[in-house]
C-alpha cells in the first residue's frame, strides 16, 4: 500500500522579507484570533505590519530565519526509515503559516496517489490553535481538491511512550550538567490566552500530564510547569516561564529548563529560551542554566510516532479530539471524547 504520512507544524519565515507575510497569515487564521473575517482580516494585517520589526529582531538573532522546516523534514524522513518496509510510506512536512503551506502538500499528495493518508502533527498535545486549525484547513484543502483518500487523524501523544522515554534521557543529561547544585526542572511551554482554554481546550491539561509523566519517570524531582511566548493584550494562562526563572532565583535553585511542548528547534526555543531566558536567570542569580534540548530526531520518539501511525491505521474508526470538550482526549484515541471529523 502506498501510505502518506503527513506532518503538522507551525512553519517559520525563511528570510527577512517572509517575517510579515507569515505573522500576517498567523494572525488572520481564526483559531488564533476568532473574529468574523470582516474584522480579522484587517486586525491581522495591522498586527503583523505592528509586530514585524520586533520579530525580524528576533529572527535577526538566528541568522535571519527559522531552522524549523529543515528540522521537520529530518524528522519526516527518520519517520519513513522507522516505519521501514512493507508499505510504501512517504512523509510530507506540511506547515501551517509558511511554506510549503496546505493547498501544496495536497497538490504533492494527490500526485503520489496513496491508498492512505495519516495526518500526523508535530504538536504532542491537542490545542484548538495548533492541530485543529491544521486538520481543518487540510480537510478543506483536500475537498477543494478532491483528494479524495481515506485519511485518519493522530490527534496528540501527551504521555506516548517513545516521547516520554526520549524526554526523560534528555532531562536527565540536563540534570547531570546540574551536577550537585540543589535543581529544579522547569516545564516550559508555549502559552495559549487563557479564554481559549475556558472554552474547552484541553492544551494545559495535557501539557501538565507530559510534565507529570516526565517527572513521575525520574523520580524525586523539584519540578514545574510554566508557560512563555506570550504575545498581545489578552491575560495568558501561567505561571509565566520569566516569574519561574526568577522565583528559581530567590530560592538559589539551579533551572534544568525542559521546552516539554515543543518537538524541534525555532525561534521560541534558540531565542527566547537559549538567549532572553538564559540573561534573566543570570541577572535573577540562578546558579546555573540548562535549556534541555528538544527531541528532533531522537530515535525513541521517531520509533513512538511510528507507533502512533501503525496503530492508527489498525483502528477501523477515525477519531479526533478537537478540543471543544474540558476532557483531556487520552492520547491514543481510547475514551477520546469527539468521533470522526468533528474538528
Ligand atoms: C505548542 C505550540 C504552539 C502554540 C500552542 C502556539 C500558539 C500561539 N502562538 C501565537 C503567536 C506566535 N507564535 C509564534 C511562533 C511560534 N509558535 C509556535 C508554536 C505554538 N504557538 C512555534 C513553534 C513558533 C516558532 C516559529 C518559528 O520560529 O519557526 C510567533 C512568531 C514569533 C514572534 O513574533 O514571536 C507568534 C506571533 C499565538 C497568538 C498563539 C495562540 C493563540
Ligand atoms: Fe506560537
Ligand atoms: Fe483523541
Amino acid at each position: 500500500m502506498k501510505i502518506a504520512i503527513v506532518l503538522f507544524n507551525l512553519g517559520g519565515p525563511d528570510s527577512p522579507e517572509a517575517v510579515q507575510p507569515f505573522l500576517r497569515n498567523l494572525f488572520s487564521d481564526p483559531a488564533i484570533i476568532s473574529l468574523p473575517s470582516f474584522f480579522r482580516l484587517p486586525l491581522a494585517r495591522f498586527i503583523a505590519s505592528r509586530r514585524t520589526a520586533k520579530a525580524q529582531g528576533i529572527y535577526a538573532k538566528i541568522g535571519g530565519s527559522s531552522p524549523i522546516l529543515g528540522q521537520t523534514e529530518a524528522q519526516a524522513r527518520a519517520l519513513e526509515d522507522a516505519l521501514g518496509p512493507g508499505h510504501e510510506w512517504r512523509g510530507y512536512v506540511c506547515m501551517r503559516y509558511w511554506h510549503p503551506m496546505t493547498e501544496a502538500v495536497v497538490r504533492s499528495v494527490k500526485r503520489f496517489a496513496p491508498d492512505r493518508i495519516v495526518l500526523l502533527p508535530l504538536y504532542p498535545q491537542f490545542s484548538t490553535t495548533t492541530t485543529a486549525s491544521s486538520v481543518k484547513a487540510w480537510k478543506e484543502a483536500a475537498a477543494t481538491a478532491k483528494l479524495n483518500v481515506p485519511t485518519q487523524t493522530v490527534c496528540c501523544y501527551p504521555d506516548e511512550e517513545g516521547f516520554i522515554a526520549a524526554s526523560v534521557e534528555l532531562v536527565k543529561q540536563g540534570l547531570a550538567e546540574a551536577e550537585s547544585r540543589p535543581t529544579r526542572v522547569l516545564f516550559s511551554a508555549h502559552g495559549l490566552p487563557e479564554k481559549v482554554i475556558k472554552a474547552g481546550d484541553p492544551y494545559q491539561a495535557q501539557v501538565e500530564r507530559t510534565a507529570k509523566a516526565i517527572a513521575d519517570r525520574i523520580g524525586g524531582l523539584d519540578w514545574s510547569v510554566c508557560y512563555q511566548s506570550r504575545v498581545g493584550p489578552l491575560k495568558w494562562i501561567g505561571p509565566a516561564t520569566d516569574d519561574e526563572i526568577r522565583r528559581a532565583g530567590k530560592d538559589g535553585k539551579a533551572i534544568v529548563l525542559y521546552p516539554l511542548a515543543f518537538v524541534s528547534e525555532h525561534s521560541e526555543t534558540l531565542v527566547e529560551l537559549d538567549m532572553d531566558y538564559r540573561e534573566l536567570a543570570n541577572e535573577s542569580g540562578v546558579p546555573a542554566y540548562i535549556r534541555v534540548p528538544t527531541v528532533g530526531t531522537h530515535p525513541a520518539f521517531i520509533e513512538g510516532l511510528a507507533n502512533r501511525v501503525r496503530a492508527i491505521l489498525a483502528e477501523p474508526q477515525v477519531a479526533i479530539c478537537h478540543g471543544a470538550t474540558a476532557m483531556p482526549c487520552s492520547g491514543d484515541h481510547r475514551g477520546c471524547p469527539l468521533i470522526a471529523g468533528s474538528v
